[in-house]
């Protein structure tokens, strides 16, 4: 019996959990996708220890994302990003909730790729634009045409994240609903899969 017919019977999140095993599962995806709040749900649900990096390099820095970028700009900031995520891809298992960019710095990309499962939380312009244009905390929507400069990130970005392991797409369903789909994909890691091992923690 292999190991996924070993795990039919328990719960979805049981299943999901041993699955992904001693890996970390990393969210990648633009502006709006949901990575923060979905994130955060399935490391509940997982019960996984939830880090965003946005959060946590607001802690280290004692800045906010928008002060940060301001004070130094994007390319500090992508730096001290990718110091951030690679600290935290060891200290895991844990759920990592990325920012939009960070898969987008080679670095930081090849980091998350040997650091564990990723997810690509994929939405559409009507859809992203929604949730972001509601709040005004995001320093690269502050240009006169934000929905244009979305719908630009989205063309230069779309083929990178499609490098993650998996892609769910972000749809306006219920937040429970979204976790359902991350426990699927996870719970249909099996053992013998492309992915089986990768992103281990030694
Ligand atoms: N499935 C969903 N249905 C409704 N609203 C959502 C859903 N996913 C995320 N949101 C909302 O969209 C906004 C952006 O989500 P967030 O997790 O911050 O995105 P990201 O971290 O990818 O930028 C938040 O207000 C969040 O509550
Ligand atoms: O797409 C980006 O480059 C960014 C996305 C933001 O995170 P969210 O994707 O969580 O909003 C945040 O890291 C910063 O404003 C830059
Ligand atoms: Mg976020």
């Amino acid at each position: 019996m292999n190991e996924v017919a070993s795990l039919a019977g328990q719960p979805l999140s049981e299943q999901a959990r041993q699955a992904l095993g001693k890996r970390n599962l990393i969210f990648v995806g633009l502006m709006g996708a949901g990575k923060s709040v979905i994130g955060r749900l399935v490391a509940q649900t997982l019960s996984i220890p939830f880090i965003d990096t946005d959060a946590e390099i607001e802690k280290v820095s004692r800045m906010s994302i928008s002060e940060l970028f301001a004070a130094y700009g994007e390319t500090e900031f992508r730096a001290l990003e990718t110091r951030v995520i690679e600290r935290l891809l060891k200290q895991g298992p844990r759920v990592v909730s990325t920012g939009g960019g960070a898969f987008i710095n080679e670095a930081t990309r090849a980091q998350i790729k040997l650091g564990g499962v990723s997810i690509w939380l994929k939405a559409d312009l009507d859809v992203l634009w929604d949730r972001v244009s509601r709040r005004d905390h995001r320093p690269l929507l502050k240009t006169e045409n934000p929905r244009q400069t979305l719908e630009n990130l989205m063309i230069q970005r779309y083929p990178v994240y499609a490098e993650a392991d998996m892609t769910i797409l972000s749809e306006n369903v219920r937040k429970e609903v979204m976790v359902d789909e991350v426990l699927k994909a996870l719970a249909g890691l099996s053992g013998e899969g492309d992915l089986a091992g990768k992103g281990e923690l030694k």
